[in-house]
């Protein structure tokens, strides 16, 4: 200390000078206590005695607690300089980030940052307000002046993590603009103070807040909900004097009244239970001022807007009542940040009296997509209205243009409780309207800028805490401070956004032009000025004001020209827009205004009349087309059956004869050949045979006796199906499995495609395969139709229904392409052998070899039988093309009935053994008697007869 002292005497001298070294002697004296008490703490820390996180909690309690959440960390608290102080975090997520960028943005310091960034970042609050804030130099003179244009206003703002030093109420804090090392890139502000409690902290926030709210107070903000069921800002839209609507008298002040009185009565409801809500339910033409009413009032009230449009794409029952039991309160313990958003719980500290603005940030952090499915149901439409957590404390205006069609629900009191019908201008709306419109000298311009209701205070806690802060404007609140005006409206997004000029603009525009501008020839004096130009003078874009007398007598003239309630005031205010410059125009010419308008009615009423009629008859001749073609196909249908009716009875006549012919025919050759007879059976496939015991098979006989059973018994065959196992396809594979491209060498053959169909209703299937198979795919193809009729269907109802119908389709198809179709119905004799669906049978194979051979394998000769004759009559396939592999004695029937064309193969698996494969297998040589005799007894087609061949009346060829 004497060092010190000896050091500094010299400098300081004599007297004065000691008071200098005591306050020195002070500051190393608490350096050398601060320096000690760190090092006690770090080496507290270093040794382990407690967990790190503990450490930290009582680091932060030692030091003082936060107001903020303040993530405190280890390293914190051991760093050197940030043990001492207190931070407050703020995300860009939440609202006091939004109040605090506009308080920095006015300090001189901030402004003063020698590293900064510009943004024109118009959405959030502080960018639109900002003082350090500017535009294009040239323009700066006349942004004033010219209403409607957009300003693009540049703000400075330091760079990101650059630290910034403010001097605040006597503390210096440390401000520090950064973001968050979660990865969602979202701004913070951390401001740090050396203090012994929060309080300053506390001071700050609530004055950069109120500093928010002063400029966001002639303004009103607009929220829409969105999908998520959370509110978006949207806009924010300077407030709509109650006095530029105008409706009949008495009704503004009424509605008026009645939201005052209920923002006031949170009490009275609550002693009687009533729940603290309010509906209006605004009706009627439109363009009649709702949507304008709903953002006049909120002004006058000091509330925000909420509007939930029910016609939006992805509303849903659960977005509606999210949205509905979302807090939007400006109760001055919310934030105004509607709960549930993602910023969930971070902003239990904050204190608000109206919503703010949030900014681009929130926006950005949107989440999932969109669902663009409207779902929303009357019932949970009521429900989000007045269901048991529907919100409390809020105005709901509900609007429409067609009241007949509202549910009595919806609109019953207690969820609309008071009613409000908008018509068409009155003359006396008329009138006031044009008085609204044109400025008039002797009153001043109707203002919009929503001057506060006298008498709103702050409330007592802020004063408290706000004392001594200079604080620019004070902000407005509602008297009643805990309320919402909500807007249940399809159309309030389109009204409000086109809102018209406001007076207040109109003022300002009409302030400038009427402003003096140096006249060149003013001080002319030889010559008169040239007398304006008619189209330069009524170029003019806003009109001069006019006296009151002239006023009165003009609105007068131009309501008198309007017809009551015949237009809307939106209408009137195009018209009046378009003569904005000039009233007397206005006036004069509204009378012939009123004519077009009615002519143009009329003419549009025309046209519309002439659409719909010519849509009408358009539909009507359409719908006439279908039904004459669907009759046409019906009759051609028709038509066809009764054909295919009248061959098949002649076919079944012919085979009767033909039945009667080969029964005489094995009777006379009974003795030599039993077999013929029984071949002859052949002809007309009945249900499948039982197969014939095996010691029966090597006999000539058993051929035509296997081939008897066959006809005669049925449900042997039905037992086989049952114990086989069938392949369950999907529609589209067995389309896809008609439509395979033929494989190997078939041009000589053909390619097969084989189907068998069960369990389906037959009409049915060939709509399905006319609707998926194209004809050329057919191309080319021998298709064989092998139709199982089920159940009590027999033999008839195959011939009569099956067959006419696969023919049906056949002809729809093109026979052209098709080289040959057979169509075997057959019948099987139960209801339940199948289950339902489309069934590929696995136990039929069509498929052709390498070297060209088609092979079909099948459990059933009979049917197999006669495809074989159909094929080998009408195709000239080369020898040897075609070979069945066939499990039952049947096998003989198509062996011998191909034998005239290939050396035909029969494998009787029965008697097939594994020390000899081929055991089974007997060659049929041409030339036999027993297959001359089958062949004759047969009468089957010759190759040359294949295109009219009908000799097997179950077998439809084309
Ligand atoms: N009664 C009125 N007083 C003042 N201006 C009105 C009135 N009615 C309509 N307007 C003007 O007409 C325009 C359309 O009005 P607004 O959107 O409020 O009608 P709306 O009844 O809500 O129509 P819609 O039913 O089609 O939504 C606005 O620009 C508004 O200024």
């Amino acid at each position: 200390m004497d060092a010190l002292k000896s050091l500094v005497q010299p400098l300081v001298g004599g007297a004065a000078g000691s008071s200098v070294i005591d306050g020195m002697k002070l500051v190393v004296l608490g350096g050398t206590v601060e320096t000690a008490r760190r090092v006690t703490f770090r080496q507290l820390l270093t040794s382990g005695v407690c967990p790190p996180r503990v450490q930290a909690r009582r680091i932060q309690r030692s030091y003082g607690t936060v107001v903020y959440p303040i993530p405190l960390s280890l390293e914190d608290a051991v760093g050197a300089a940030p043990a001492f102080f207190l931070t407050a975090h703020f995300s860009e997520e939440d609202y006091p980030y939004d109040w605090l960028m506009l308080w920095l943005s006015r300090q001189p310091e901030w402004q003063r940052s020698r590293e900064f960034e510009t943004t024109t970042r118009s959405s959030s609050g502080f960018a639109r307000t900002a003082d350090n804030s500017f535009g294009d130099e040239e323009d700066e003179d006349d942004e004033e002046d010219e209403p409607g244009r957009v300003k693009t206003r540049v703000v400075f703002q330091p760079t990101f993590d650059t630290t910034h030093t403010i001097f605040y109420r006597g503390h210096w804090l440390r401000i520090r603009r950064g973001r968050k090392n979660d990865g969602s890139g979202c701004e913070v502000l951390s401001i740090s103070v050396v203090a012994r409690n929060n309080s300053i902290l506390k001071q700050l926030v609530l004055q950069a807040k109120r500093e928010y709210e002063a400029e966001a107070v002639h303004r009103i903000q607009i929220y829409f909900a969105d999908s998520h069921g959370s509110w978006r800002w949207t806009d924010s839209r300077h407030k709509r004097p109650m006095g530029s609507i105008v409706l009949n008298p008495g009704v503004k002040e009424m509605l008026l009244g009645d939201t005052r009185d209920f923002l006031k009565s949170e009490q009275w409801y609550a002693d009687r239970g009533i729940p603290f809500r309010r509906g209006y339910l605004l009706h009627g033409v439109p363009g009649s001022g709702k949507s304008s009413l709903i953002h006049a009032i909120a002004g006058e009230l000091m509330l925000d807007i909420y509007v939930v449009s029910l016609s939006s794409s992805w509303i849903s029952d659960k977005d509606l009542d999210a949205a509905f039991t979302r807090s939007v309160s400006r109760d001055k313990n919310s934030s105004g940040n509607p709960e549930g958003n993602n910023n969930e719980g971070d902003n239990d500290q904050t204190n608000t009296t109206t919503p703010a603005v949030p900014s681009t940030g929130r926006r950005r952090h949107q989440r999932d997509q969109l669902s663009d499915v409207n779902t929303l149901s009357l019932s949970g439409l009521l429900n989000a209205l007045d269901g048991v957590a529907a919100a409390e404390g809020r105005l709901l205006f509900a609007t429409t243009n067609h009241l007949e069609r509202l549910d009595p629900a919806l609109s019953r009191p207690g969820r609309m409780d008071v009613w409000i019908e908008f018509k068409n201008a009155s003359k006396w709306q008329a009138e006031a309207l044009f008085r609204n419109f044109f400025p008039s000298v002797e009153e001043p311009a109707a203002s919009c800028d929503g001057a506060p209701p006298p008498g709103s205070t702050l409330s007592d806690m802020d004063e408290a805490e706000l004392e001594g802060i200079n604080i620019p404007s004070p902000p407005q609140t509602p008297s009643s401070g805990s309320s919402t005006l909500w807007s249940l409206s399809p159309s309030f997004a389109s009204s409000t956004s086109s809102l018209p000029p406001s007076p207040k603009n109109n003022s300002s525009a009409t302030s400038k032009s009427s402003k003096v501008l140096p006249q060149f020839g003013a001080n002319n004096q030889a010559y008169l000025p040239p007398p304006v130009e008619e189209h330069i003078a009524s170029s003019q874009h806003s009109a001069k004001p006019l006296d009151g007398a002239k006023l009165a007598l003009l609105a007068k003239k131009f309501a008198d020209a309007i017809p009551e309630e015949e237009f809307s005031v939106a209408a009137l205010q195009g018209y009046l827009l378009k003569h904005k410059s000039n009233p007397d125009k206005a006036a004069d010419e509204a009378a012939e205004w009123v004519v077009s308008e009615r002519e143009m009615k009329v003419r549009l009423q025309v046209e519309k009349e002439k659409r719909e009629k010519e849509e009408k008859e358009r539909k009507d001749k359409k719908k006439k087309d279908k039904e004459d073609e669907k009759k046409k196909q019906l009759e051609l249908e028709k038509e066809e059956l009764e054909k295919l009716k009248k061959e098949l009875k002649e076919r079944e006549e012919k085979d009767k004869e033909r039945e009667q012919a080969a029964a005489a025919a094995a009777a006379e050759t009974e003795v030599q050949a039993p077999v013929m007879e029984e071949a002859i059976v052949i002809e007309v496939p009945t249900p499948p045979p039982e197969p014939e015991p095996e010691e029966q098979e090597p006999e000539p006989e058993p051929v035509a006796a296997a081939v008897e059973d066959t006809n005669s018994d049925s449900d042997s065959d039905n037992e086989e199906e049952d114990v086989l196992p069938e392949l369950v396809v999907q529609t589209d594979e067995l389309v896809s499995a008609w439509t395979s491209p033929p494989t190997g060498n078939n041009r000589e053959s053909g390619s097969w495609t084989g189907m068998r169909v069960t369990s389906c209703e037959i009409g049915s299937l060939f709509t399905c395969l006319g609707s998926k198979v194209c004809c050329s795919d057919f191309a080319g193809r021998i298709i064989v139709l092998d139709i199982d009729v089920h159940g009590a269907a027999r033999r008839s109802h195959a011939r009569s229904i099956v067959a006419p119908a696969a023919l049906a389709w056949i002809n729809r198809l093109g026979s052209a392409i098709i080289q040959s179709v057979f169509v075997i119905p057959c019948v099987i004799d139960t209801d339940t052998m199948s289950p339902p669906g489309w069934r590929l049978d696995s136990r039929r194979r069509v498929s052709q070899g390498s070297d060209g051979r088609i092979t079909i394998q099948k459990h059933k000769t009979y049917r197999l039988t006669h495809i074989a004759i159909n094929v080998l009559n009408h195709f000239p396939v080369a020898k040897a093309d075609i070979s069945f592999l066939i499990n039952d004695h049947n096998s003989t029937s198509a062996a011998i009935l191909a034998k005239d064309k290939t050396s035909c193969t029969r494998r009787d698996t029965d008697r097939r053994t594994t020390d000899n494969p081929d055991a089974g297998f007997d060659r049929v040589r041409s030339g036999d008697d027993a297959f001359t005799k089958q062949k004759q007894s047969l009468s089957l087609p010759s190759p040359s007869q294949h295109s009219n061949s009908n000799s097997d009346p179950n077998l439809i060829q084309i």
